[in-house]
């Protein structure tokens, strides 16, 4: 049977999943519904480019829904979920995406023994090719796991893990994940315009390069460091352009850079607590 989504959020992540899911087939844009805060503008953007009814009535927007997709930011979780409480029932199925903010958190905020599921995708849901990680909370079943994971491989690979706290460094990871590469093509595109080669040129070297890279990475059975030797002639250019990125300390940048959006996935999960407690 077709399922029916209603998003909670119009922003990028909101879109990413949206697209991914109706070029999948797995929902279809008459089926899916979304809201925001305030956005007119945004919400005609997506009803005219996917054709997805849009609404800001909490009974119109859940009437239907199978899946109630919370995309709004953590900071926005309790004002969001709020005017939707007296329509949220048990056989909603919640999916939040919100970055940090656990199940019990949710399931506090409403106040009701609802199935929730705890997801981190990433906006490369949007051509299909999401890492996604999930975790269910208290009142979630098997089944309403295996609901969540089957919509979300429409749009790339899942990981359930067991504890749902690892959704933090998933969130680090991956979920953060893409903005990493796109830094990094960013310096790529610089450096070319600056060792001087056109821009249309150095887009399909880079993009070229980075999948590649990334083809290697899955079919090979070498490990990276195998790979990047096997790039580095003794005394060649790779030595040479590595050596300067190890002056800077690079790897131990990008380390540090994932550990600390980890934190800041655990920050926004006990920032939305405290508002909870302040508020009561
Ligand atoms: N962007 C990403 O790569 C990823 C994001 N996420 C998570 O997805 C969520 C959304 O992120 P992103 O799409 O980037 O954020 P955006 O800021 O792009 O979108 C947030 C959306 O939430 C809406 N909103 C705010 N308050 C309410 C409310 N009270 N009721 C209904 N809608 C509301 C906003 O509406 P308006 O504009 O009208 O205020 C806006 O449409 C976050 O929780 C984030 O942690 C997870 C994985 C990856
Ligand atoms: O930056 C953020 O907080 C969100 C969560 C993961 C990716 N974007």
């Amino acid at each position: 049977m077709t399922k029916k989504v209603a998003f909670i959020g119009a922003g990028s992540m909101a879109e990413a999943m949206m697209a991914g899911f109706f070029h999948s087939q797995m929902i279809e844009p008459r089926h899916a519904i979304i809201s925001n805060r305030s956005s007119d503008e945004r919400l005609t953007f997506l009803q005219d480019k996917y054709g997805v009814r849009t609404t800001r009535y909490p009974q119109a927007l859940l009437a239907d829904a199978d899946f109630v997709v919370l995309t709004m930011k953590p900071k926005d979780a309790v004002s969001g979920l709020a005017p939707l409480i007296p329509y949220l029932h048990e056989h909603h199925i919640l999916v939040s995406v919100m970055a940090g903010v656990s199940t019990a958190s949710i399931v506090d905020v409403i106040g009701k023994k609802i199935p929730v599921i705890r997801v981190m995708p990433n906006t490369s849901a949007a051509v299909g090719k999401s890492a996604t990680g999930m975790a269910k909370g208290a009142y979630a079943t098997p089944q309403h796991l295996e609901a969540v994971k089957e919509l979300f491989q429409t749009i790339g690979t899942v990981a359930v893990v067991d504890d749902e706290e690892q959704l933090h460094a998933v969130t680090g990871l991956a979920g953060s994940g893409p903005a990493y590469i796109y830094y990094l093509v960013e310096a790529m595109e610089k450096a070319a315009s600056e060792i001087g080669l056109n821009r249309e040129d150095a887009k399909e070297l880079i993009l070229q390069t980075l999948i590649g890279s990334a083809q290697m990475l899955k079919n090979s059975p070498k490990a990276p460091e195998t790979l990047r030797k096997e790039v580095t002639s003794p005394g060649g250019t790779t030595e040479a352009g590595l050596k300067e990125l190890q002056k800077h300390q690079c790897q131990e940048a990008f380390i540090q850079c994932i550990k600390v959006a980890t934190n800041r996935s655990k920050e926004l999960g006990e920032a939305l607590r405290n508002q909870m407690l302040n508020q009561t």
